[in-house]
């Protein structure tokens, strides 16, 4: 029987020569889901994304809306909305001849979806690509495949290069005129403090291995923060945190997968630890990362 989910990965691993860049990656993509796929620069996320659209053979198993990639690339692009981190858009092009050239290219793509996502934005059609700033292209890029009636999109590292308005507008565009409940995007991103208020789930890689897949909620539900004063510290390390950190304000602070020691929640208090204190404490810093 088909799976019900949009994006179902076994055991995938991915090579470049003798470099394993993707390690048995296995995990599950339903419909509905605003996934943030996280990890230091090198971590395999750009080499994932590939593997999800075709660009890239697996070991193990993939399957992708019902197809396999590599085999049925071509059925797989109709159906998929993708921007890769290499994106660019022909700078002599005018805004409404992209919009021909996608009606001629996507059977799902609508040009009167695309003209009225633009009007969202400062960009007219008869703009030239090579007159727009680097988030007015990105927001062009954004209308062209959020106009394409497709059930998943995957957008890898979308804002790189992109002030903060900038981002924030892409991400508003995202989630007002493309996330209805039913349809999925996997966005890749090193702005992990930014995204976090828009995800439902997230993927945490780490040289090529998937060290989290969790949704939001049970994040929230699974790790633990506690701030303590400095005379806590000992007690705090002896019970090995996943880190010690300094939180919000200065104060120490430790984080928990589970509940700390009952000992230590009398010497401290608890608080939702952030995305990015998760995302510090399972990746190692790559400056740290001792080189075989
Ligand atoms: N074409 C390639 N040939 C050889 N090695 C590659 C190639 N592309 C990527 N790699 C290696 O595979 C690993 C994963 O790279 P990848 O680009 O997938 O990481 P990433 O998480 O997308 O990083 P970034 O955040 O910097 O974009 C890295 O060690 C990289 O050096």
């Amino acid at each position: 029987m088909m799976s019900q989910n949009l994006i179902e990965a076994r055991g995938v691993t991915m090579r470049y020569g003798k470099k394993t860049a993707v390690d048995e990656v296995s995990f599950s993509l339903p419909k509905g889901r605003v996934v943030g796929l996280l990890g230091h620069n090198g971590a395999g996320k750009t080499t994932l994304m590939k593997a999800l659209v075709g660009l890239k053979g697996v070991e193990g198993e993939l399957s992708v809306l019902g197809l396999d990639p590599v085999r049925e690339r071509s059925a797989l692009l109709t159906e998929l909305s993708y921007i890769p981190d290499v994106a660019v858009l022909p700078r002599w092009a005018r805004v409404h001849e992209l919009i021909t050239l996608m009606t001629g290219l996507q059977p799902k793509f609508s040009a009167a979806r695309a003209k009225q996502l633009l009007a969202r934005t400062s960009v007219g059609l008869k703009d030239k690509v090579s007159s727009l700033s680097k988030g007015m292209v990105v927001q062009v890029h954004l209308a062209l495949i959020a106009a394409i009636d497709a059930k998943l999109m995957i957008l890898d590292e979308p804002t790189l290069g992109l002030d903060v308005i900038s981002r924030k507008s892409f991400y508003e565009m995202l989630i007002d005129e493309w996330c209805d409940g039913e349809r999925s995007v996997l966005i890749s991103t090193h702005q992990v403090e930014e995204i976090e208020a828009l995800l439902t789930d997230v993927l945490m890689m780490d040289e090529g291995k998937l060290v989290l897949n969790l949704s939001l909620e049970a994040m929230e539900s699974r790790f633990v923060a506690l701030a303590h004063d400095a005379e806590a510290a000992d007690a705090v390390a002896a019970a090995h945190p996943l880190l010690r950190y300094r939180a919000m304000g200065g104060k120490s602070a430790a984080l928990f997968d589970g509940a700390p020691p009952p000992h230590l929640e009398q010497l401290g208090q608890r608080f939702r630890p952030s995305l990015v204190d998760l995302f510090v404490a399972l990746t190692r810093k790559p400056e740290l990362a001792p080189r075989a």
